[in-house]
């Protein structure tokens, strides 16, 4: 910082008529403003003549509506915070002293004032009070928007003032700066009548905002172990590269070869000298990321519900790529980092690999979106083979379809006595027994309300109670969790909290549906195919282009899983070397309607209770037998469904084929 020279510091009320001589042949052009003139007062009026600020001016513009000065008060939330218990001292040791201190934001909009009343009272003449801008432009020389254009501490005593109307003011004032990057946040100033001049006010100004700038070290400083805490469970030593950002945008932590991989990726950020990314700041545009930042590498971390950083986890470079060439979602890692089982030639799907690829070398959470049966499972195991701890356990536990009373003891487990039924010796829980590994979640948005603080606890604290006991357990585990549900929307509804929506959602890869990818049909009927045929030790046979064309048009609401009991029914029916369209199931046999929309009109004609009991039939069909899961897709309660399955004289059938079911693949 640039200090004004010692004999120019101060304003000398002294030279008051001399300045004011100054003032007028500086606005008539007769002539040098003579050596009363600090050269401080004089830059700034150059400034004021250059932007036409008015000097007959007799106040600073009308306040911001309450409104607005609410939402400029949160909007810089930590400064006001931080220089609370500092202007609340104000009102008390001010009080009859005939000055006032204000605060202000970088535009010079006092956010708060306090003091002297009788002074409040007389500011209010001039506009000197909150939701008001006090800059340069707008109000002419003053302490206020002359210290935020220097960025140093400055008095400002009566005719220096440029406009008029303030020439009774005499003012000190200093801006506060972040502690961290010395960036500029605001200033603060002491105010009063001519006859109030004090040299001491400069000295109160300084002492002020270092007390302020002090404060705002302490919550800098929690603020980020607060970071670092809740990062914890997402940094992998090995062979990650990931760099940790607070809230401005700047980063904190890297690990060991992330300055490596960010050269390889074209970055330009020398983590020895950090330099700010704005577009990773929380209130910065999110959509202004540099060229070579990818969004898919970027990962909230979240507290309580509440974003306070940002993770970037980069991904291993590429030999002979260039460096911020597009990602080519062709080149996916598949059989080479633990998702050989998803076969697809589709585009959506192979980015959403790469996507799980990436996302699988950090311990970030990661939500898998998508309906039944695309694939969510093969994902989340895809991941944890491709994860640093993929030698440690894969725990699946479905929360969907369990009583609340057995998903507890299935997630926490339980000592032994712990309630009427308890097995001897107890039972150790999914999450125990995921230690060291992955805990897959499917079905998270059916998790009970009243359970899900407890899992809540379980990831901000790594430790796990068993039912029954007081003793906690350390547990250590990546978690993934699926959701056929629009969780968000769960979480609008009541249904799901946030602050558990926001541990589980850090990250989240969405798998496209079978029937926006009819060109991956062909592939999987080929796979099924040879893996049935294995299984059953039987040859594989060919299949008709009928049947391809029937099974292209068809819906598959049950997606992959519904396709793949197909092709094994079509398999065990054959007795010869090929599959015709009368080996399709019932629910496939016409499909000269469209039914992409499993609830398609079928055709007229049939009458509507046909047409229910067919599409309730089809809707068993594609959730692989599961009443829960069709009711919710036929929209209507379960004991509903049970009554129509009755009425329909298909209540026998249907559960005939869930217990074969139970007993098939799967
Ligand atoms: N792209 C794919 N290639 C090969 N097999 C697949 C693919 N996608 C899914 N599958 C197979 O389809 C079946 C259903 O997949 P999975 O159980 O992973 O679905 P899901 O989304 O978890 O279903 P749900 O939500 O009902 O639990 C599994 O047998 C899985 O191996």
């Amino acid at each position: 910082m640039t200090w004004t020279s010692e004999g120019q510091r101060f304003s000398e009320p002294g030279n008051d008529a001399a300045v004011m001589t100054a003032w007028e042949r500086f606005l008539d052009g007769s002539g040098r403003p003579g050596d009363a003139l600090r050269s401080l007062v004089e830059g700034s009026w150059r400034r004021c003549r250059d932007h036409n600020v008015d000097p007959d001016k007799r106040s600073a513009p009308q306040p911001v509506t309450d409104s607005r000065l609410e939402s400029l008060r949160n909007a810089h939330d930590e400064l006001v915070r931080a220089s609370a218990p500092i202007m609340a001292c104000a009102r008390d040791f001010l009080a009859e002293t005939g000055t006032v201190m204000a605060l202000a934001d970088t535009r010079c909009t006092i956010l708060s004032m306090e003091g002297d009343t009788r002074t409040l009272g007389a500011a209010e003449n001039i506009h000197l009070m909150p939701g008001v801008p006090w800059s340069e432009r707008l109000c002419g020389t003053n302490a206020i928007g002359t210290a935020l254009a220097v960025g140093e501490p400055v008095q400002i005593h009566s005719a220096e003032h440029y406009c008029a109307g303030i020439k009774r003011w005499t003012c000190s004032a200093m801006v506060i700066r972040h502690p961290i990057d010395g960036e500029i946040l605001g200033v603060v100033d002491v105010s009063g009548l001519s006859e109030t001049y004090n040299r001491q006010s400069l000295a109160l100004v300084v002492t002020t905002a270092n007390r302020i700038e002090s404060r705002l070290t302490m919550r800098e400083t929690e603020l980020r172990l607060r970071l670092l805490e809740a990062a914890l469970p997402y940094w992998t030593s090995g062979t990650d590269s990931v760099v940790l950002f607070d809230r401005r945008g700047y980063p904190i932590k890297a690990n060991g070869n992330a300055q490596a991989v960010l050269a390889a990726v074209g970055a330009d950020l020398d983590l020895t000298q950090p330099r700010r990314i704005p577009a990773l700041a929380l209130d910065g545009d999110a959509t202004r990321l540099p060229p070579w930042l990818r969004p898919e590498w970027l990962s909230p971390v979240v507290e309580h519900g509440e974003r306070i950083g940002t993770l970037l986890v980069l991904p291993l470079p590429t030999l002979g790529r260039s460096r911020t060439a597009p990602a080519d979602e062709d080149d996916a890692p598949t059989a080479s980092t633990g998702f050989a089982n998803i076969i697809t030639d589709n585009r959506g799907l192979k980015a959403a690999v790469k996507k799980a690829g990436q996302l699988a070398r950090s311990r970030v959470p990661v939500l898998l979106l998508g309906e039944t049966g695309v694939g969510k499972e093969e994902f989340a195991q895809g991941i944890h083979r491709a994860s640093p701890f993929g030698d440690g356990p894969f725990v699946p536990l479905n929360c969907g379809g369990l009583s609340r009373e057995l998903l507890a003891s299935e997630l926490f487990g339980y000592v032994e006595g712990a309630f009427t039924g308890a097995r001897r010796g107890g039972l150790v829980g999914k999450i125990e027994a995921a230690n060291g590994g992955t805990l897959f979640l499917d079905e998270i948005g059916e998790m009970p309300m009243d359970l899900q603080p407890h899992l809540l606890r379980v990831l901000e604290q790594g430790e796990i109670y068993r039912l029954g006991e007081n003793v906690p357990r350390k547990t250590n585990f990546r978690l993934i969790a699926a959701t056929h549900r629009d969780l968000r929307q769960e979480v609008a509804d009541g249904r799901f909290r946030m602050d558990l929506y926001y541990r589980v959602a850090v990250t989240s890869v969405r798998i496209p549906t079978l029937r926006d990818r009819p060109g991956d049909i062909p592939l999987l009927v080929r796979h099924f195919l040879a893996h049935f045929a294995e299984r059953h030790e039987r040859a594989v046979p060919t299949v008709d282009e009928a049947v391809l064309t029937r099974l292209a048009r068809y819906g598959w609401p049950g997606n992959v899983r519904e396709l793949r009991n197909v092709v094994e029914s079509m398999l065990l029916i054959c007795d010869g070397d090929r599959i015709g369209p009368d080996m399709l199931p019932p629910e496939l046999e016409d499909t000269a309607v469209d039914t992409r929309d499993p609830a398609a009109p079928t055709q007229i004609g049939q009458c509507v209770s046909e047409v229910e009991a067919d599409l309730i039939r089809r809707t068993i069909a594609a959730t692989g037998g599961n009443l829960t899961r069709a009711a919710r897709q036929l929209a209507i309660a379960k004991s509903t469904l049970y009554q129509k399955l009755k009425d329909y004289g298909l209540y026998e059938e249907v559960m005939q084929q869930r217990i074969q079911r139970l007993g098939g693949a799967r």
